[in-house]
């Protein structure tokens, strides 16, 4: 089965295109290298989800190496030659399925395998500027809009444990769903992060503000001050350490 006319168009922002051009520059983020990581795109007008294939060099595809999955039957609309789909499948449908995700971005950055080792259930980073880009789960009752966090509030992103292979990742990705319903990312420990939003713009915005808070959160580790201290309370950790 091969229906290239779902994956071939001339538009930069066709999801097919848009999968490529990002993995290209995910992998010089060194988010998505060595075939790890990826990116599915659902299309804003049909809903068919856009799906890597598996094991391949991501910064290196092409739209003709793309899946194509109808969003209401989970069939493949379209399968290239001699390829499997992401591994990953079934967390970026659940990601559409029970997040109303427009887009879910899958990194290896190692800004959160670090933080999946400094902390236990939660990453968790306070009062910086840039908590400002992620969503707080609210929403503006008079525009309809996304209500962000905000400067004073705190970030928190659940872990889950790695598991062997990827499908058995499902079961606490859902699991975390009913216990961050408000969440816009989950972190599998010593593996990578799961970023997702209403659509790829707004997924990759997320993905760059989490990333930049998760390797903030890094260098406050290594000064000795928590990622999530009050205000004001860090200068007695720099006190500590220095003194
Ligand atoms: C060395 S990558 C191992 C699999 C993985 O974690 C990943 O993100 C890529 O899986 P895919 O099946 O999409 O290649
Ligand atoms: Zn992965």
């Amino acid at each position: 089965m091969s229906l290239d006319s779902l994956v071939y168009s001339t538009d930069p922002r066709h999801p097919a295109n848009l999968i490529c051009t990002l993995c290209r520059q995910f992998f010089h983020n060194n988010w998505c290298t060595g075939t790890g990581g990826g990116i599915s795109i659902k299309h804003p007008e049909t809903d068919n989800y856009f799906i890597a294939p598996s094991g391949v060099q991501k910064e290196l595809m092409d739209p003709e190496d793309l899946f194509v999955m109808d969003s209401r039957t989970q069939e493949y609309l379209r399968v290239p030659n001699n390829l499997k789909p992401s591994a990953c499948t079934p967390l970026f449908v659940a990601c559409y399925q029970h997040r109303n995700a427009g887009a879910v971005i899958h990194t290896h950055s190692q800004n959160a395998v670090i933080c999946s080792l400094l902390f236990d259930d939660e990453f968790r980073i306070a009062n910086i500027e840039q908590i400002k880009a992620i969503p707080s789960g609210k929403v503006d009752s008079q525009t309809g809009k996304a209500i962000p966090l905000s400067f004073y509030d705190t970030l928190a992103i659940p872990i889950i444990e790695n598991m062997a292979h990827e499908d058995q990742l499902i079961d606490s990705l859902l699991e975390t769903f009913e216990k961050y319903p408000h969440t816009c990312a989950v972190i599998v420990r010593r593996h990578g992060i799961f970023v997702w939003g209403p659509t790829i713009d707004k997924a990759k915005i997320f993905n760059e503000a989490i990333d930049y808070l998760m390797e903030l959160a890094v260098k406050m580790h290594q000064l000795g001050i928590p990622p999530d201290c009050a205000i004001g309370e860090e200068k007695k950790f720099i006190t500590k350490r220095f003194e």
